[in-house]
């Protein structure tokens, strides 16, 4: 009992020695000055770091002289650690920023993840540190608390984790906001007085997976813009800026558009739809180029149309379009035509390749591609050349897999058949797989496919038919003309005898 009651007593006297000690160290930081507390404590951790074998980075959130500027590091590291955070850390915080499409998960402060980088483990460290001396000036936007994350690692891989490692960070942040990020479309139709563009939420669901092309093709493309997007040195390099040109040329309703769309989802990048027909004049044109951001495809459609290349205005896309779009293609006539000359753009073009920004693709269409001027598209400005083209058996496998959910079927090598005899845009295709109503299965949509090709088929046969009549036609013309002017001559012979 006596035992019991002298430690009850010592570790009273223990409680009250510790409230002594944290009575005097508040004391100690309210009054002592500033550089003196500063002073003890840079002595406390020189004498912690004489025993210890780690090395700390540390990256604080706020940058800047004023303070007043998050720091682009501490951005990228948190975007960084969200991955092993939400994993790991037994403590997150979420955030919903304007650029990003789902919300951000973070360590909460005082809260510790792991990373494994070539084999080797490192510690991150979310922490939190009280500002002493409060804002008192308007213009001392000095935050009350600071955060910062700390990285530790052992000392022997110094050389390691202050270089490769963070660059490592730095390019996985970068992809990771790519990934994440909400893209934009822009357009110059309708811009107000503090941007020529107006902007909306790029949503497009169109992927190189359901674009109906040739494999090979379509992966030829897909490694020529990934090794494009991450050639970054290798422009710097050669010392060309980082920009690519493409231009995709076919008939109507053969997914120029639909490739635009896919290209951008596949990059991660924002789109800008240029309308040459609004932009007044080139300088206008070149304001519009320098208001592009990095990491994004400048599209100018239908350039043949666009632009006065011959001094006349052609019509646009003469098949589908007319069709499909009889008012669009009114409004069109009525605009006028913009003084942008082929000169303006193919300087533009080069002050944008070779000037402000990066990592930019320009991409044209056409629906004439011998319409264009050579100097356009050259090799070089326009880098990569490609035809969209009538839809093949391989592209319909894709469009039947995309609307059908089919990858076999008895109507395939009809299908097959046919396509190798007639021209059919995969828009058309398109059109047909589509189930018109609700009990239509792959079955019927098939037919309906078969149908269509061989009635354009009989079209095409009759086409060719009227063209090899053409020549009797003109021959019978020209008896009835040559009997008309006979009876002519004849009736003025007439005459003439009977004058005289
Ligand atoms: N290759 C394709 N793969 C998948 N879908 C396609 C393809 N081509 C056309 N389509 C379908 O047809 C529609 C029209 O195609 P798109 O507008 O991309 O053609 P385009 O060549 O740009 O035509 P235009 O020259 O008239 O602008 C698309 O919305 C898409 O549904």
């Amino acid at each position: 009992m006596a035992g019991f009651s002298r430690l009850g007593e010592s570790w009273a006297e223990m409680g009250s020695a510790l409230a002594g000690l944290m009575f005097m160290y508040a004391m100690f930081q309210q009054y002592m000055p500033t550089w003196i507390l500063s002073y003890v404590e840079s002595l406390t951790e020189k004498l912690l770091d004489y025993f210890n074998t780690n090395v700390q980075i540390t990256f604080p959130e706020f940058s800047g002289d004023r303070m007043n500027k998050r720091s682009r590091l501490y951005l990228a590291i948190e975007i960084y650690l969200s991955g092993l955070a939400s994993a790991h850390a037994r403590r997150l915080k979420a955030d919903m920023s304007k650029k990003s499409k789902t919300p951000v998960l973070s360590m909460d402060d005082h809260e510790e993840v792991t990373d494994e980088f070539q084999g080797v483990k490192v510690r991150w460290v979310s922490s939190k540190k009280e500002n002493r001396r409060p804002s008192i000036s308007l213009y001392n936007s000095e935050p009350d608390e600071t955060r910062f994350y700390k990285l530790v690692f052992h000392r022997n891989e110094r050389d390691k984790f202050t270089t490769s490692y963070l660059r490592h960070v730095m390019e996985k942040a970068k992809e990771m906001s790519a990934r994440n990020r909400q893209r934009k479309l822009y357009t110059n139709n309708s811009g107000d007085d503090y941007s020529p563009w107006s902007s909306v939420l790029f949503e497009h669901p169109a992927s190189f997976e359901t674009l109906a092309m040739d494999p090979s093709k379509k992966r030829e493309i897909m490694n020529d813009l990934k090794a494009f997007s991450s050639s970054k040195d290798y422009y710097a390099k050669i010392g060309k800026a980082w920009k690519r040109g493409y231009l995709l040329y076919g008939p109507p309703g053969t997914g120029k558009s639909t490739m635009i769309a896919c290209i951008a989802n596949y990059l991660g990048y924002d789109v800008y739809d240029l309308e040459l027909t609004a932009v007044k004049n080139n300088s206008q044109l070149r304001e519009l180029m320098m208001e592009t951001s990095s990491k994004s495809v400048i599209v100018i459609e239908d350039i043949d149309c666009s632009l006065n290349l011959t001094g006349q205005r052609r019509k646009k896309s003469p098949k589908r379009d007319e069709e499909d779009h009889p008012v669009k293609e009114k409004e069109d006539e009525d605009k006028e035509v913009s003084k942008v000359t082929l000169s303006g753009l193919l300087n533009t073009i080069d002050g944008l390749w070779s000037g402000c920004g990066s990592e930019k693709i320009i991409v044209f269409t056409t629906n004439h591609l011998e319409d264009l001027d050579p100097a356009l598209i050259r090799r070089g400005r326009m880098d990569n050349h490609i035809e969209m083209s009538y839809c093949s058996f391989e592209a319909f496998k894709v469009l039947a897999k995309n609307y059908l959910d089919t990858e076999s079927h008895v109507l395939f090598d009809d299908v097959k058949a046919l396509l190798n005899e007639v021209d059919m845009t995969p828009a058309d295709v398109a059109e047909n797989l589509i189930p018109k109503c609700g009990e239509d299965d792959a079955d019927t949509c098939l037919k309906n496919l078969v149908e269509a090709l061989q009635e354009a088929r009989g079209e095409a046969v009759d086409e060719v038919k009227d063209v090899k009549a053409e020549p009797n036609k003109l021959q019978e013309i020209a008896r009835m003309k040559q009997k008309v002017m006979k009876k002519l001559m004849s009736k003025l012979k007439r005459k003439h005898k009977k004058r005289n």
